[in-house]
């Protein structure tokens, strides 16, 4: 794979001392969809603006599509469509003309057929000649992204493009941007919501205090997500764990007096009822059972709770 968006010790000082980004590196792939996560604060707008040239770095260096967005600034810009957290639309304008007046800001001619073609893509075609303020939410927020693809950008970000709206909003976005990917165009979006970024995402990013704290492809998250423990009270404590056992994943906890078990709940066989037979034929007595899963929101808080420490 190529990557289009290259991103090394990327770091921002704002002019009061503040420092919103630490030293970010980041490849990322054509044709991929990367989810930014983290909580208010943590540096994603930062990050976005950095990368599409609104915000000048600190230090370190960004590359789009082989263009350096400082020193090529409007070869990188070229590249990118950005559709920010705002919504900055006139009331009183058509959708056709705002989504033309976009285009004609990278100093491209007219083109008929791309228009046609990303406003259907978009489900807004039947609304070209619409004025803005005759639209619902869902649909303001599409022509955000019509503006930003008019000029072929080859890189799309949003920028919480889901902040503040219904389930059913969230969904329909959702769709959307799954299509923009068929057509090929790499999308980097933030989120503060964990579901969105397992419902859409190729790979996450986590990010808290400025610092990249993780970048996983997002199966291989689901992946940790899909482990469960099993916690087995015992009645009496053990001092270690029997021979019977030893085939098992489990240790000894709380003093001997519990075992912990780990299986992933994908598996065709948890091997809990193996287990159970087992732990009897040892000798052990249960008192009580309790399982409990991981999930992406475990992880996230404890990534961000370590990067608070
Ligand atoms: N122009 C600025 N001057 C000084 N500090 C700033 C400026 N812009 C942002 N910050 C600070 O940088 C940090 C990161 O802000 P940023 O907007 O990038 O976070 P975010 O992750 O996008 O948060 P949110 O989800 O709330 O939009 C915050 O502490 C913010 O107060």
């Amino acid at each position: 794979m190529t990557s289009i968006v290259d991103i090394r010790d990327l770091r921002k000082i704002y002019d009061g001392g503040f420092e919103a980004l630490k030293g970010v590196s980041l490849s990322i792939e054509e044709g991929e969809i990367l989810a930014l996560l983290g909580p208010n604060g943590a540096g994603k707008t930062t990050l976005i603006s950095t990368i599409c040239g609104i915000t000048n770095p600190s230090s370190g260096h960004v590359k789009v599509g082989g263009f350096d967005v400082v020193e090529q600034y409007r070869g990188a810009r070229s590249m990118i469509g950005l559709v920010p957290q705002e919504m900055s639309l006139e009331p009183f304008t058509k959708v056709k003309d705002t989504v033309a007046f976009s285009r004609g800001l990278f100093g491209k001619p007219r083109d008929d057929a791309k228009m046609e073609k990303i406003l259907r893509q978009l489900s807004l075609w039947d609304k070209r000649d619409a004025r803005i303020m005759e639209l619902s939410g869902g649909m303001k927020r599409r022509v955000m992204i019509a503006k930003a693809l008019i000029h072929d950008p080859k890189v799309l970000f949003l920028d919480e493009p889901t902040a503040g709206v219904d389930v059913e909003l969230r969904k329909d976005m959702w769709d959307v941007v799954a299509g923009l990917k068929q057509e090929g165009v790499t999308i980097i979006l933030t989120t503060h919501y964990i579901e969105e970024a397992e419902a859409i995402a190729d790979r996450v990013g986590v990010i808290n205090g400025g610092e990249l704290l993780l970048v996983e492809e997002k199966n291989a998250l689901m992946q940790r997500l899909g482990q469960k423990t099993l916690q087995i009270e015992l009645q009496e404590a053990a001092s270690n764990i029997p021979d019977a056992l030893s085939a098992y994943e489990v240790e000894l906890v709380n003093g001997g007096t519990a075992l912990r078990y780990t299986y992933d709940t994908r598996a065709e066989s948890t091997g809990i009822t193996r287990l159970l037979a087992a732990l009897s034929e040892a000798g052990l007595h249960m008192r009580d059972l309790q399982t409990e899963q991981s999930s992406l929101e475990d992880i996230f808080v404890g990534l961000v709770k370590e990067g608070a420490a």
